[in-house]
């Protein structure tokens, strides 16, 4: 070890005879660094305030600590073979950018205190892949000057844990992530605060149909990535089981050819929408693909109140952020399984660009994930778009024990019921109406409300009693209200 600071010689001289050296200090004496590549053992080098202006001449030494404080570097230049490097002092120099530390990845200390030039947060990413990198110096440099400096730090390099000398707390680490990439469930809880407080800021309605928080009210929601044929099978759903569902959400995209205003959705203007958001109309909203999606108290109450149970289609959070309300929906998942098919359908639907693809794409995944890591977050996963509908339709017979309803209203038509069989017919009808409101009866068992004169109902009554009062909606049981979809849409 030698320690050469402070003298007054000005050039370094050749030091490979001195193999064995493994720390040497070389502060404030030199302009240029040379001599020293044969020093095999040197881990340890400082040559703090020199006049050093380029770093060159330490080849691939096998160097653990190099101090080049208060030189005049502009560029990190010259270090790339030094793949020994953990701790690096870079302070009091002239340097703009990290650029040339990407390959260091031993790295687990970095000073580049008072350089003065750095000013990009995106600097950052230049370190972004040193996994050993705990404790980065930025103090006296304009990017500390940038809004949420510190966050946006913290989220780029979340390995680090001291940041300017102080300590990286946990809380910190938290809020970083939940500002730049929130998980579902933060998004979600925000969305949900945000229509809930403005909600409550607006006189209260007291709702007629709808329920409370004791009392669900029967839902239906598919979900899935966009174009993965949920709105299809809910067009369909609503066709086929029209005495019991209609759907409706608001978007402030244009319609789609053949799509109808009131029917596919409430097209709004983006300024609508805003109002409608600070109004306390939403129970939850989302960006998606630029345009803006929400689910309104009153659209569900107006199917509410024609005696229908809703059916929504939406994107994951949209499904995270419902779960947050006092709603209980039902919650299918249609997922592709045939990620070409699912592409080449996309494209022949001919309304996204490779780009909007891709997204779609990648969310397949999120979906997968979300159904594998949260056991039960989805009443039914059904894959493949092919057989979807069908067990769709089987699904919701089940939930809606129909196929069981069936078989009890011809029983009902025979004139030998037993006594045994009025009762099973009475436990079956029990069943729908629990099914219906998510097991427990609530406000919602008037869906299939009893006569005063007859404590059991027929088949008749029951669609009778769902019978809506529009023939415009989804749930008209006059004739299929939905328009036939397009092809192509
Ligand atoms: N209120 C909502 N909350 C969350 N997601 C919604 C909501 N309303 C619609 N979405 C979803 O937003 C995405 C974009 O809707 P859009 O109608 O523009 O898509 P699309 O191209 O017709 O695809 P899809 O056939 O899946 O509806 C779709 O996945 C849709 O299900």
């Amino acid at each position: 070890e030698v320690n050469f600071s402070h003298n007054r010689m000005t050039k370094m001289k050749d030091l490979s005879d001195c193999v064995l050296l493994t720390k040497l200090d070389l502060d404030n004496s030199f302009c240029e660094i040379s001599g020293l590549e044969q020093c095999c053992r040197l881990t340890h080098l400082s040559l703090a305030h020199n006049k050093i202006s380029r770093i060159s001449g330490l080849g691939s030494l096998p160097l653990t600590h190099l101090c080049l404080r208060g030189n005049q570097l502009e560029r990190i230049e010259g270090l790339e073979h030094l793949k020994s490097l953990q701790v690096l002092d870079l302070s009091q120099n002239r340097i703009t950018s990290l650029s040339g530390l990407q390959n260091l990845h031993l790295l687990g200390s970095i000073n580049l205190e008072k350089n003065l030039q750095i000013s990009e947060i995106q600097e950052c990413k230049h370190v972004h892949d040193l996994l050993l990198l705990r404790d980065l110096n930025l103090l006296g440099n304009p990017v500390q000057e940038q809004p949420d400096y510190k966050l946006a730090v913290i989220f780029l390099l979340q390995h680090l844990t001291v940041l300017d000398q102080e300590k990286v707390s946990a809380e910190e680490k938290v809020s970083s992530v939940n500002k730049y990439d929130p998980p579902m469930d933060v998004v979600a809880a925000r969305d949900h605060m945000t229509h809930l407080v403005y909600q409550l800021m607006q006189p209260q309605i007291l709702y007629e149909t709808l329920p409370s928080a004791d009392s669900p009210y029967p839902m239906l929601v598919m979900t899935g990535p966009q174009g993965c044929g949920k709105r299809e099978l809910a067009h369909r759903l609503c066709q086929e089981f029209n005495k019991y569902f209609a759907y409706i959400c608001h978007t402030t995209r244009g319609p789609y050819f053949g799509e109808e205003n009131g029917l596919d959705y409430h097209f709004v203007s983006q300024e609508v929408f805003q109002n409608m958001i600070h109004m306390g109309k939403f129970i939850q909203t989302i960006q998606y693909g630029g345009h803006s999606y929400g689910l309104t108290r009153d659209a569900i109450e107006d199917v509410a109140r024609e005696g229908l149970a809703c059916c929504v289609h939406m994107e994951l959070e949209g499904v995270f952020s419902l779960k947050k309300s006092y709603f209980e929906p039902r919650y299918i998942l249609l997922i592709p399984t045939q990620v070409e098919k699912y592409i080449g359908h996309l494209k022949s639907r001919g309304l996204y660009t490779p780009a909007q693809i891709d997204i779609a794409v990648s969310r397949i995944q999120l979906y997968a994930n979300t159904s594998s890591q949260r056991p039960g977050f989805f009443d039914n996963v059904i894959p493949d778009w092919e057989e979807a509908y069908q067990t769709l339709s089987q699904a919701v017979k089940e939930y809606l024990l129909l196929e069981e309803l069936e078989e009890g209203e011809n029983n009902r038509a025979s004139p030998d019921n037993t006594s045994t069989e009025l009762a099973s017919i009475r436990r079956r009808e029990q069943l729908v109406r629990e099914a219906l409101v998510g097991k427990s009866p609530g406000v919602y068992s008037q869906l299939f409300k009893q006569t005063p004169n007859d404590p059991h109902p027929g088949a008749d009554q029951l669609a009778a009693a769902v019978s809506p009062s529009s023939d415009r909606r989804p749930g008209s049981n006059v004739k299929p209200i939905l328009p036939p979809i397009p092809t192509g849409r």
